[in-house]
């Protein structure tokens, strides 16, 4: 069960991711392209020819979310963006604007590459852009920023990237309650509020599992279906409460008789089924009277009394061809002719 949620929360998880994805490579080709196409009017041919290999890029990264894995995408996306940004600092950009568009990286590294990779990158981002801006002239020459722009430059970028990894840590918090609350609900509706038992519907889908996966095996599948005795008499007896507690107690009574791969659900009222995979009737018939003689040996404290019950058990194995409503109906007529034959008994198929 806990597989199958991490499962299904990595697969949202990332379809999410790659939505995001899609949505970006498509904006940052659009803008580079349109960014390349004013700058073709201007003479700096080397920035042109790089907005253009970025455009071409993250048209690439665009195409490759749906065809590969979305890792190959997102390291597309990211490495392009971070040479793009490197080249526009080196360079200056138009009127030494290059470096203004670095803040973008912060929210989509953290984003893309989660909080704990997006931040390594970003400290080795920064690290790079620092060793660009305060390179020295005399070694390669590139752009010159004054120091009161290039310190603002990178205390702005720190508090840009800080904000991103905390909204990215308060995003992946809510959407794990979010996902914690769904499996909540979902096991609320699985099981009987009292006795925290399978409910019917859940029994009915682990039947019709079990039934397909049996069958394909060539091998048994058989039901009990338990009613106890005079449960009328108990609740006037002891009250709702007292029948309430009895309830409890046989549930976990039954529990205890039966194997881990076997499956005890609340099928109504005062009625439980139990589900026997790889099991015929006859072996099914000794579980039932084990089930049957634990009960009426059973004493439940309740208060100051002491409550006996006795339950009656009707059998069912699975014929080919049957179905399953066809099964638990023949169980029941099974649990009628015990009761008609005087109660506390098991009648086999
Ligand atoms: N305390 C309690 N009682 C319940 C619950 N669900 C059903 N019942 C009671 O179970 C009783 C079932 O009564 P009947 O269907 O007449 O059956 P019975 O008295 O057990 O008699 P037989 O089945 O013929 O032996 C009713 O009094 C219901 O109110 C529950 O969740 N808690």
């Amino acid at each position: 069960m806990l597989a199958l949620i991490k499962k299904h929360r990595n697969s949202t998880a990332e379809q999410q991711q790659a939505r995001v994805i899609s949505l970006f490579s498509l904006v940052g080709m659009s803008i580079t392209l349109l960014m390349g196409i004013v700058s073709l009017f201007g003479d700096n041919t080397i920035l042109t020819i790089v907005l253009f290999i970025a455009s071409i890029t993250y048209l690439l990264a665009f195409f490759s979310v749906k065809r590969f894995d979305i890792s190959i995408s997102a390291t597309l996306v990211i490495y392009s963006l971070y040479l793009l940004m490197f080249y526009l600092v080196f360079s200056g950009g138009v009127s030494l604007t290059g470096p203004l568009w670095i803040f973008i990286v912060a929210p989509v590294s953290v984003y893309v590459l989660g909080l704990r990779h997006g931040l390594i990158n970003l400290s080795l981002f920064l690290c790079i852009i620092c060793i660009i801006i305060f390179l020295p002239q005399q070694w390669v020459e590139h752009a010159q920023y004054s120091n009161e722009f290039s310190l603002r430059l990178i205390i702005s970028f720190l508090t840009m990237s800080f904000l991103s990894a905390l909204y990215e840590y308060s995003r992946m918090q809510a959407y794990i309650s979010a996902l914690e609350l769904s499996r909540q609900y979902q096991e609320l509706a699985m099981r009987d509020p009292l006795t925290k038992l399978a409910n019917r519907r859940n029994a009915a889908a682990i039947l019709e599992q079990e039934k397909s996966r049996l069958q394909r095996n060539n091998e048994p599948l058989s039901v009990l279906l338990c009613d106890l005795d005079h449960f009328k008499l108990v609740n006037d007896k002891y009250g709702h409460n007292g029948g309430d507690m009895v309830l409890t107690e046989l549930s976990a009574l039954f529990k205890e008789q039966v194997r881990q791969q076997d499956c005890v659900a609340r099928w109504g009222g005062e009625e439980f089924l139990i589900i026997l995979p790889q099991t015929s009737s006859e072996q099914a018939s000794v579980i039932a009277e084990k089930i049957r003689s634990s009960v009426e040996q059973y004493t439940i404290n309740f208060v100051k009394h002491q409550i006996r019950v006795t339950i009656s058990i009707g059998i069912s194995q699975l014929a080919e061809d049957q179905t399953i409503d066809e099964l638990i109906n023949n169980a029941d007529k099974c649990l009628y002719q015990a009761k008609t034959l005087g109660r506390n008994r098991v009648h086999p198929t």
